[in-house]
């Protein structure tokens, strides 16, 4: 299934999934996670992911970055076929590709600083001196939103919000091309997420990133996305833009969670009203 001939396509192509499957064993037995999917995501542009809990959403998301080897399919990410290359031109390539997901303290070192924790990346693949690296940590939490200050404290001294800050910021570290945010704001209050939703928001415009969003929230993505693919039980069951989702779904299946998605009008302010990056700092 592919977006219609109307989806606008301003960006270029940055990633290509076509045809992927994923296969698991459950009881003896193998079964698709992820069937046949197919989706691209423009440069610059947000994808957003939708389903329920078990729809395939983080298996295809770990295809996309070769966590997990996908049995069919093929992957390009700028211009690159990703199925085929080699675990060291993979390693390479895969620093263009970063993920935030939703509990950032379990994939941030508790014994490390957030100056360490977000140097790290820099540290793996030998970018800059010391003093390169510093300064790009201190500008990386001025990017987003936190106070320099902070780079000599431990991840878990700060409020969820803080810390999924602190997990962008380590994203941001190697300047990639694609953020896959995994459930990036589910754990977070509901103006909390506000905020990050906000500063990812802000940060795609400053840096031009492709977002995969995934999501079971259909209202996190559609305010997210130029377009959603939704999943279920492995298969992308539609895929458009936004505005067609909501227009016409095509499917039994979003119908219902379009219905699910709480009554508040689409243009809203006070849900997702954009003040500047630092302004929401300190609530987060
Ligand atoms: N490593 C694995 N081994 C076996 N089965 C798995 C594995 N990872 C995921 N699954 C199964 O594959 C299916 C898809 O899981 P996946 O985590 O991709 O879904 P999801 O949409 O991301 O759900 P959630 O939002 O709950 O994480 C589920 O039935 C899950 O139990």
């Amino acid at each position: 299934m592919s977006p219609n001939q109307s989806t606008p396509n301003s960006g270029q192509p940055l990633l290509k999934v076509e045809g992927v499957s994923k296969y698991f064993m459950r009881d003896k037995s193998r079964f698709a996670a992820v069937e046949d999917v197919s989706v691209t995501l423009n440069a610059g542009e947000t994808l957003g992911i939708v389903g329920e809990s078990g729809s395939g959403k983080s298996t295809l998301s770990r295809c996309i970055i070769r966590l997990y080897d996908p049995e069919k399919g093929r992957i390009f990410f700028d211009g690159i076929d990703f199925t085929g290359l080699s675990n060291k031109a993979l390693r390479l390539k895969r620093r263009d590709i970063q993920m935030i997901f939703q509990d950032p303290l379990a994939s941030l070192n508790p014994m490390m600083t957030v100056h360490s924790a977000i140097e790290d990346p820099m540290l793996i693949h030998n970018v800059g001196t010391a003093r390169e690296r510093t300064k790009r940590v201190h500008e990386l939490l001025e990017l987003v939103g936190l106070d320099v200050g902070a780079a000599n404290a431990f991840p878990f001294e700060f409020s969820g919000g803080q810390q999924q800050r602190i997990g962008i910021a380590r994203a941001l570290a190697l300047n990639p091309k694609l953020l896959i945010c995994d459930e990036a704001v589910s754990a977070l209050d509901v103006s909390i997420q506000a905020q990050i939703l906000r500063l990812l928001q802000d940060l795609q415009k400053q840096l031009g990133l492709a977002y995969l969003f995934i999501s079971h929230n259909l209202a996190v993505v559609e305010h997210m996305s130029d377009q959603i693919a939704v999943m279920y039980h492995g298969k992308v069951v539609e895929y458009d833009t936004v505005e067609e989702i909501f227009r016409a779904p095509k499917q039994e299946y979003t119908r219902n969670l379009i219905d699910s998605v709480p009554k508040i009008p689409r243009s809203d302010s006070l849900r997702f009203k954009r003040p500047r990056l630092n302004e929401d700092a300190a609530g987060a």
